[in-house]
């Protein structure tokens, strides 16, 4: 049983690992260096910082950017201890100069653990500009495929009665009789207790299933202590180092003795003195060791210096001696460490037999445990697994299994975990849920538990009312007053930076969204270490980091992998995209703040779940919403600004007729001030109640347009997702749309462009009136740089007065667009003319009639994709071109795919020349965009951002004065 299965898990195995190395091959090939780099697995121009000789007398390098200050940092990456990298030098080409290991990762360094030389020496000197490379891992494959094969034969270990379990050859069993225990830690909960208890009464197999925040951690730790006060050896993995190091952290306190296998430099200073290096240095025979360290040392010095080629071997002989004589005093050293420890924990693969434990008799330990098990190959669990006669698992295995690559082996069961395996088959006889969460607000637990936990998690007293506001010293706003929100930034005019693959995707209109609204939760007393910012893309996380890292040095960005959603009270989601999976992890954490394209880009499934429940339960607001509180404060002439100061226009008469705000009121489904709870997914989509809302919305913009007023006001009543309609729909119609008051008085009014446009909104023909900047040539592309002297200043002003004067702009040309349509009706040939032959409402049939039917008329047409032939509705989810003015639906809006690529080009040239930087909406597609080059765009960006928070902060302050 346990053979075949073993068997048949090394095919799949060696699926996995022809994928992974074509993969690699394919990337070496046909990707770019600096993709590669912008794909987290290459680091180029290193320089190196410093070398030594550490554990097992390899040589320890560290690399940092080359020409760094102590504030450069390396760009997002996915190196992490263990891997195996090569060094190349940065000219060179083919193979490398050696490999390493990797020994340990900061954000401004990477060490490597580098394997001998084949020619015995390497010259690293300051000087030379080198790059890592990620190498396919053998070690961990042939790690996993050892201990497959190792439980293929296994025969009459200490493992074999839990190989029969975990193989279903024999039901799990209990022992005999137990005393009751004296829990260690008294605020155990019910379900703590209980897994605590059922999982030493076991005598094979426990599964403790945790969802988040329910205390996994908490209780594993109280099994462990209880085991090791009932004197048995504990040997404790998990997946990641990451897990393996919370672990050592929460037990580091209690009375155990603990030894943390792996890399000891990449350590915090509370979990290192428990690492097998500490407990080594402790130990009689560290001074002899240090000593023989100090030797090698001299020895290499000594082969650099040498005259001739003899003198060089007699050195390199010399230093070989000495490692042999390291070795076999270090093993003997760590023999004894690890026999002295109660608990060894290590990484899955960390527990190897080709590692430090080889040193342990094969009966040493009592107990194996496995955290996050639900993330582990099955097969990196047998590493551990075939060392005791028992196991504990926990993990949540309602979260995203491990990574497979290739498609074929997942779906043959790769990705299936040996917890989701057991935890099906086993049920009652082997599980343990947690039910009660510690974590998590209850409108974020709800969605959680009905979507994933078959409605079993309860919210614990001290959170389940808890918002950020009602944190010491943060004062209530509406974004501290809501345990989710989310951020719509559709039809904003933010699109994405695109390159090549998936992981290398960013939006930098979002990133400065996302820096608003962190500002926004600090100034209300947030503090940014209980913040993370989370993105699944490596660019985006770059961007945000570099846009970020400076005002907020405390705030955590990371992406999705790298994210624990531990202790954290907020947790801000930058998707730029809405059809990711992973929001699956968003639960983690106690308030969750989206930021995502939902009305305009499809959504996963399990997304719009959460976006159904956000309606209930949770705030929607758009992203304009922000661009409202920029654009009057950088441009003092326009919007509210201008009608705070100005002489107001009349206020909008709707019919129906009515007072404005009543009427406003009434199109809504719900009485005024009452919150009502839509379907946020149908963001101007699916739920009927939401599209009756729009529909009147839609009705009342229409009215609006044909009568003779000039604004409208909707009510403060309306509730988030209501505002949001009324912007998106504001928008589609091409009308001003601001909000203005504050939290609970807020409302949104909209303002027609009339043909006479007040002299400071009309724009020149080339839109911005910076002057040229005379010693600086045109640059013949969109990739060039901008001057690092310009004037940022003025550039920030511009840019987002040029962002609010395009919307104004586009409702203009549109309208001029009609106009001119209806005067040459008979003028052929034109895109729009194809569309009226196919059914289009005939713009042509109003000629003659008022100006404001004219812009009804043309608003109907707009109601289908301007792309020929295409007859899909652009209603709700059309996209706006600003180059030819018209919507398109989803699939043509990109302006390439319709026909106007030479003019987002064109225009996109001229703006970074103009301005420095990647203009959010000027839709170019660069692929090619050099990682320094974009982060000087971005450090511009940071610039602007940080001036523009300056001025809101004293705004702020002004007013309340
Ligand atoms: N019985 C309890 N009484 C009070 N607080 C608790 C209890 N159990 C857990 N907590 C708190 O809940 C939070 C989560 O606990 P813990 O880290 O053990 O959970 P976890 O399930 O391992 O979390 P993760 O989601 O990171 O896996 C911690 O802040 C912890 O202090
Ligand atoms: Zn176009
Ligand atoms: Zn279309």
């Amino acid at each position: 049983m346990a053979a075949e299965a073993a068997e048949r898990h090394l095919g799949l195995l060696r699926d996995e690992r022809e994928a992974e190395l074509a993969q690699s091959r394919a990337w070496q090939e046909s990707v770019s260096l600096k993709e590669l780099q912008r794909r987290g697995v290459c680091l180029l121009k290193l320089q190196v910082s410093s070398q030594r000789t550490g554990l097992y007398g390899r040589l320890l390098v560290t690399f940092q950017p080359r020409k760094w200050d102590s504030d450069t940092e390396l760009p997002s990456n996915s190196f992490g201890p263990g891997d195996i990298v090569g060094l190349y030098e940065s000219a060179g080409q083919g193979d490398p100069l050696c490999t390493g290991v990797v020994t340990r990762v900061t954000p401004k360094a990477v060490t490597v653990a580098l394997e001998e030389p084949r020619d015995g020496e390497l010259a690293l000197d300051h000087e030379r500009s080198f790059r890592l490379l990620k190498l396919a891992n053998d070690v961990t494959y042939n790690r996993l495929k050892r201990a497959l094969t190792a439980l293929k034969q296994y025969r009459g270990g200490p493992a074999s009665d839990l190989i029969d379990v975990l193989f279903f050859a024999s039901a799990p069993r209990a022992f005999p009789e137990t005393k009751p225990l004296e829990f260690l830690n008294a605020s155990l909960d019910e379900s703590q207790r209980e897994a605590v208890s059922f999982s030493l009464a076991q005598r094979e197999l426990a599964i403790i299933h945790g969802p988040p925040g329910t205390g996994k951690t908490t209780t594993l730790v109280e099994i462990i202590l209880q085991a090791v006060q009932q004197g048995l050896k504990v040997l404790c993995c998990a997946p990641s180092n990451v897990a393996v190091d919370n672990l050592v952290e929460r037990l580091a306190g209690c009375r155990a003795r603990l030894l943390r296998l792996g890399h000891p430099a990449r350590l915090l200073p509370p979990t290192q003195r428990h690492c097998l290096d500490a407990a080594l240095a402790r130990g009689d025979s560290a001074r002899i060791v240090a000593d023989i360290r100090r030797d090698i040392d001299r020895a290499w010095a000594k082969t650099k210096k040498a005259q001739d080629k003899g003198e060089r071997s007699h050195f390199l002989g010399e230093i070989k001696i000495l490692r042999k004589e390291l070795k076999e005093r270090e093993e003997a050293a760590m023999a004894a460490a690890l026999s002295q420890a109660n608990v060894v924990l290590a990484t899955n693969t960390g527990a190897s037999s080709d590692g430090p434990l080889k040193l342990l008799p094969e009966t040493h330990f009592d107990l194996v445990v496995i955290d996050e098990c639900a993330q582990a190959l099955e097969a990196s669990c047998w590493i551990p697994l075939l060392r005791a006669p028992k196991c504990i698992l926990a993990g949540d295995h309602k979260q995203l299994p491990p990574t497979i690559i290739s498609h074929r082996a997942a779906a043959a069961g790769l990705s299936l975990s040996l917890m989701e395996r057991l935890a099906e088959r086993c049920g009652e006889r082997a599980v343990r849920m947690l039910t009660l969460q510690y974590r998590m607000h209850r409108h974020i637990m709800a969605w959680a538990s009905s979507e994933l936990y078959g409605g079993r998690l309860r919210a614990h007293p001290s959170v389940a009312q808890h918002l950020l506001r009602d944190l010491p010293g943060v004062a209530s706003t509406e974004e501290t007053s809501t345990p989710l929100l989310l951020i719509d930034t559709a039809g904003c005019g933010l699109f994405e930076l695109e390159v090549e693959d998936e992981q290398s995707k960013g939006n930098p209109g979002e990133v400065q969204l996302v820096g608003m609204h962190v500002q926004a939760l600090v100034d209300a007393g947030v503090k940014a270490k209980d913040i993370a910012v989370v993105a699944p893309y490596n660019l985006q996380v770059d961007m945000l980091r570099q846009h970020l890292c400076h005002s907020h040095p405390e705030l955590e960005i990371k992406s999705v992998d790298g994210f624990q959603g531990r202790e954290k009270e907020a947790v801000i989601l930058s998707f730029v995209r809405s059809n990711r999976k992973e929001v699956g992890f968003a639960p983690a954490a106690g308030h969750v703040h989206l930021f995502a394209p939902v009305t305009s880009c499809p959504v996963g499934p399990f997304l719009r779940r959460l976006l159904d429940h956000l309606g209930q339960h949770g705030l929607v607001r758009s992203a304009f919403e922000y661009l409202d509180d920029l654009v009057p404060q950088n441009y003092p002439g326009e919007g509210r600004a201008q009608r705070q100061q100005g002489p107001k226009p009349p206020k909008a008469q709707p019919a129906p007729a009515g007072k404005p705000k009543a009427t406003a009121a009434g199109a809504g489904s719900q009485k005024p001030g009452a919150r009502s709870s839509p379907s946020a997914a149908a963001a101007g989509r699916e739920g009927s109640g939401s599209k009756e809302r729009g529909d009147r919305f839609r009705a009342m913009l229409v009215a609006f347009l044909e009568s003779s007023e000039a604004q409208l006001d909707f009510p403060a009543s309306l509730n988030s997702h209501e505002r949001m309609l009324v912007h998106v729909l504001a928008e589609e119609y091409g009308l001003l749309h601001l909000s203005s008051g504050e939290g609970r008085d807020r409302y949104i009014s909209v303002c027609k462009r009339l043909p006479k446009e007040p002299p400071s909104l009309e724009l020149p023909s080339e839109p911005l009136p910076e002057p040229p900047l005379p010693s600086e040539p045109l640059p013949e592309s969109p990739r060039c740089p901008p001057k690092p002297g310009e004037s940022s200043q003025g550039s920030g002003k511009v840019d987002l007065k040029s962002l609010h004067l395009e919307r104004v702009q586009r409702e203009k040309a549109r309208r001029e667009e009609a106009a001119r349509k209806v005067q040459e009706p008979s003028r052929g040939s034109r895109k729009k003319d194809k569309s009226e032959a196919k059914g289009k409402p005939a713009i042509e049939s109003v000629a003659g009639e008022d100006f404001d039917a004219l812009i009804s008329a043309a608003i109907k047409a707009d109601r289908t994709c301007g792309f020929p032939r295409c007859k899909a509705s652009v209603t709700t989810l059309g996209q706006l071109c600003h180059h030819c003015q018209r919507l398109f639906c989803l699939s043509h809006h990109i302006p390439e795919v319709h026909g106007c690529g030479e003019k987002a080009k064109a225009q996109a040239r001229q703006r970074i020349s103009r301005e420095g930087l990647l203009y959010p909406g000027s839709g170019s597609k660069d692929n090619s965009l050099d990682p320094a080059k974009r982060a000087h765009l971005q450090r511009r960006l940071d610039k602007k951002l940080s001036e523009l928070t300056s001025q809101r902060k004293g705004k702020k302050k002004d007013k309340e004065k």
